[in-house]
């Protein structure tokens, strides 16, 4: 992708820039009166946002993440589709699908009538993908950059057999320290335990942190908040067309095993995630869209 043409056409004087971000991936930078914002078309993905009056971003990204043809960016919000997790038909398919680690393009990038910036970016299939999975679809993300940030994830199934998907916002939050967070609204919900084979249990009280945390929460409301008494703020996620909710935390061990996260920082940051996962599978009509969006914002 040619980065002058790319700002030729997408570019917004003051406000939105395209640039050659590491590994040579286009990064969208977005700088309006509410937020700066660093979009990636390489996985179609969020890499930070964080309001003006905010002392630090609202997401985290791994200072030793990935910017790699085949590999996901570890931070911001990838996006697990058209699975979350393990390879649904165990066909030895990646974890969490393949549109992460896809070139998206910029459909549009607008500013609203409030100052906000809209960017639309989408994926099609393409051969490669029809060997992964074999449908055709029509992906697209709009992204809106003002005091708060919405995603809509938007999956049209282009072709003449329905289909069905799981998937995730896979947001990574930055957070003081581990120790000290809470995530509320989610008590006396069920959830299945990865970390204990997938069990069914009941959460008591709020969920806080000691070691690795993967749970699938079910039934989920669509306000959820991470309570994050270290940098003395809260982060509210409001959800639509979602049921489900992971919550990922991978504690000391993991963290310090996986080559795209340092030693400590399990400490800075947790996933909770606005997702279509486990039984809530989503079936797509041929023809037909589904509408997955979340909106995060801090106060
Ligand atoms: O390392 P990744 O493939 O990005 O996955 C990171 C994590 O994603 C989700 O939250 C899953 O529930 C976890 O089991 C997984 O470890």
């Amino acid at each position: 992708m040619n980065i002058e043409q790319l700002n030729a056409d997408y570019g917004i004087v003051n406000k939105v820039k395209i640039v050659a971000g590491k590994g040579g991936f286009p990064i969208i930078e977005i700088n309006n009166e509410y937020a700066n914002a660093t979009l990636s078309l390489y996985g179609g993905q969020i890499l930070s946002f964080q309001p003006v009056n905010q002392a630090e971003d609202i997401m985290f990204l791994s200072n030793q993440a990935y910017y790699q043809e085949g590999k996901a960016i570890k931070g911001g919000t990838p996006i697990c589709w058209p699975w979350f997790g393990p390879d649904p038909e165990d066909k030895g398919r990646a974890s969490h699908g393949f549109v992460r680690n896809r070139l998206w393009t910029i459909r549009e990038i607008v500013t609203t009538q409030d100052g906000s910036t809209e960017v639309v970016m989408g994926l099609l299939d393409t051969p490669e993908t029809r060997k992964i999975w074999d449908y055709s679809f029509d992906m697209s993300i709009a992204i809106t950059v003002g005091n708060s940030l919405t995603v809509e994830l938007t999956t049209r199934n282009t072709g003449d057999n329905s289909f069905s998907i799981t998937q995730a916002l896979h947001t990574y939050f930055r957070i003081g320290d581990i120790n000290q967070v809470q995530v509320l609204n989610l008590e006396d919900l069920s959830y299945l335990d990865k970390v204990d084979g997938g069990k069914n249990k009941t959460q008591t009280g709020t969920v806080t942190f000691d070691g690795e945390c993967d749970r699938i929460y079910l039934d989920v409301p669509s306000q959820l908040i991470i309570d994050d008494s270290a940098l003395g703020r809260k982060i509210k996620i409001t959800a639509a067309n979602s049921n489900t909710a992971i919550v990922w935390n991978p504690g000391a061990t993991i963290s310090a095993n996986m080559a795209d996260l340092g030693d400590l920082d399990y400490q800075r940051f947790v996933c909770v995630e606005t997702a279509n996962a486990a039984n809530e599978v989503i079936e797509v009509a041929a023809g037909s869209d589904f509408n997955l969006t979340a909106n995060y914002s801090c106060y």
